[in-house]
């Protein structure tokens, strides 16, 4: 709807500058909803412009992420509160509310400072006008507590949509997590993961091997606070503060990288690597996995082609495996489907493929509300076509991994179903028994004490899940081309 013209605050009304916080949470909220910003990456700057306080900054991170995450519920309490459809309301007032509801229900402020800051906010950023609303508004949904509005709001829903609504995230995506916890014999953790989702996840370090001070640095890390990995060798979590202040991350031989990620990418250079090998990561930027690949590469001569088809998203890929020797990789910018172009075979092959990325709800606030169901048929005919192109470079014996930083069974089980079913040349393997023999002992056990699957392709495909291994929820699947 066309955007109303408030008018400034009267300076009377002015008096009370909104707070610093609110200010950043609340812009933030905007770029995201006006322009298709990713809190993530449009927060930190916004944090550093204000020049806030540590305190303040940990402030307007909560009510950012916080409003982000509970967007859905929110809104359904927000719309017994308001006199018309809140599609009726001007965004920049729809978010002011979002945020004052997360104040009320959700943080230790108490409901005299959010109803008042949160006005405040509105006079400061967007006017007088709608003022009034926020006040009478805000005052409704403090009548009752979240508890007490989960009620109300979920009383005349079904099972799923009260999960959706407990749990800030879409019916659909709840529905796709059911499934696919069923498909992996963990049928009674849905509200674990729906839970773990709500939670940011905890940062995890690399060293690179191999690669020079990558090993240093992390062991420097370690001393520093940060916390090995019971699960895989050369991984710690880090809570401590700016990862920016780490020896090696700036000259990238120490890389932040999801342990889901870590595994993977170890898990498809561990077996049996001869030097001259000839490896490709069809989908690579940003090229965190790359970055591991192109030094695993290094370690074993042989060499990496990382290709991407966004040049920007390729140059991010340049400067991740700038850490490593330059002989061990090459970038190719172009589309993965078109690989074979290039008329070389390859002995492994990585498929990222691209997807809805569900498996990374707990890193992306907002990106529950913006996929849509609709996305999965273009992402699962690209994921096909990737796959296909793959299959098409692979080496007689060569491995290629299919990786997707999302469990929904259609980016997942069904493509590798598929794909087996297309494909007489490729067979799977056993990714579980791949990534315990290259595990650490913790990290071992956890692969080989999975509950059974409900299928047999998916028994060797590996799930990995936020409430179970602390790591995004990424697919891993290992098939093998057959010798000639
Ligand atoms: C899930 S991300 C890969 C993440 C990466 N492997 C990493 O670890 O940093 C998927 C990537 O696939 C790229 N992509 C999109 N369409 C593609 C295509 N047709 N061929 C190859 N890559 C594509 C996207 O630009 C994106 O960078």
């Amino acid at each position: 709807m066309a955007k109303r013209q408030y008018s400034r605050a009267a300076p009377s009304q002015r008096s009370r500058r909104a707070d610093a916080a609110r200010v950043v949470a609340f812009r933030v909220l905007q770029a995201v909803s006006e322009e298709d910003a990713y809190a993530n990456l449009v927060l930190p700057p916004a944090i550093r412009r204000a020049a806030l306080n540590k305190r303040d900054a940990g402030f307007a991170t909560e009510l950012t992420y916080g409003t982000l995450r509970g967007t859905g519920t929110y809104d359904a309490i927000l719309s017994r509160c308001v006199d018309r459809e809140l599609s009726q309301l001007d965004r920049p007032v729809l978010d002011a509310l979002r945020l004052g509801s997360h104040q009320l229900l959700n943080m230790r402020v108490t409901t005299h400072a959010a109803v008042n800051e949160t006005v405040a906010l509105v006079r400061d950023q967007i006017g007088t006008g709608p003022s009034g609303l926020t006040n009478a508004v805000l005052r409704r949904v403090a009548e009752k507590s979240w508890d007490e509005w989960l009620e109300t709001i979920t009383s005349d829903t079904s099972d799923v949509e009260a999960l959706a609504l407990r749990h800030a995230h879409p019916a659909w995506v709840v529905r796709a997590l059911r499934q696919s916890l069923k498909l992996h014999g963990r049928s009674d953790d849905l509200e674990a993961l729906l839970d773990a989702d709500n939670v940011a996840p905890q940062v995890h370090l690399i060293g690179l091997p191999g690669v020079s001070g990558g090993e240093a640095n992390l062991a420097a890390a370690v001393e520093a606070g940060a916390e090995p990995s019971q699960l895989l060798d050369g991984a710690a979590s880090f809570s401590g503060g700016d990862i920016g202040l780490l020896h090696g991350v700036r000259e990238g031989s120490l890389r932040v990288q999801d342990i889901g990620s870590q595994w993977v990418a170890r898990a498809l250079a561990q077996p049996a690597v001869q030097p001259g090998e000839r490896w490709l990561d069809l989908c690579a930027g940003p090229g965190g996995k790359a970055a591991l690949l192109a030094a695993l590469a290094s370690e074993f001569d042989v060499h990496l082609t990382a290709n991407e088809p966004a040049p920007h998203r390729a140059k991010l890929v340049e400067q991740a495996l700038a850490a490593v020797d330059d002989t061990a990789w090459s970038v190719r910018t172009g589309d993965g489907r078109t690989i074979s172009e290039l008329g070389t075979s390859f002995d492994r092959i990585m498929v990222d493929a691209p997807c809805t990325g569900l498996g990374a709800l707990r890193r992306r606030p907002e990106a529950r509300w913006r996929r849509q169901p609709s996305d999965l048929a273009e992402l699962t005919a690209l994921q096909q076509q990737l796959l296909d192109a793959g299959a098409d470079a692979l080496a007689p014996d060569g491995l290629m991994a299919y990786v997707t930083c999302s469990p929904h069974m259609a980016e997942t089980v069904v493509q590798v179903q598929d794909v087996l079913r297309r494909r007489s040349d490729l067979h799977i393997l056993d990714a579980h028994q791949v990534m315990a023999d290259l595990a650490l002992p913790g990290g071992a056990e956890v692969m080989t004490a999975r509950p059974t699957a409900a299928d047999d392709v998916a028994a060797k495909c590996v799930q990995l899940w936020p409430h179970i291994h602390g790591t995004d929820a990424m697919f891993f699947a290992l098939l093998q081309k057959e010798p000639v």
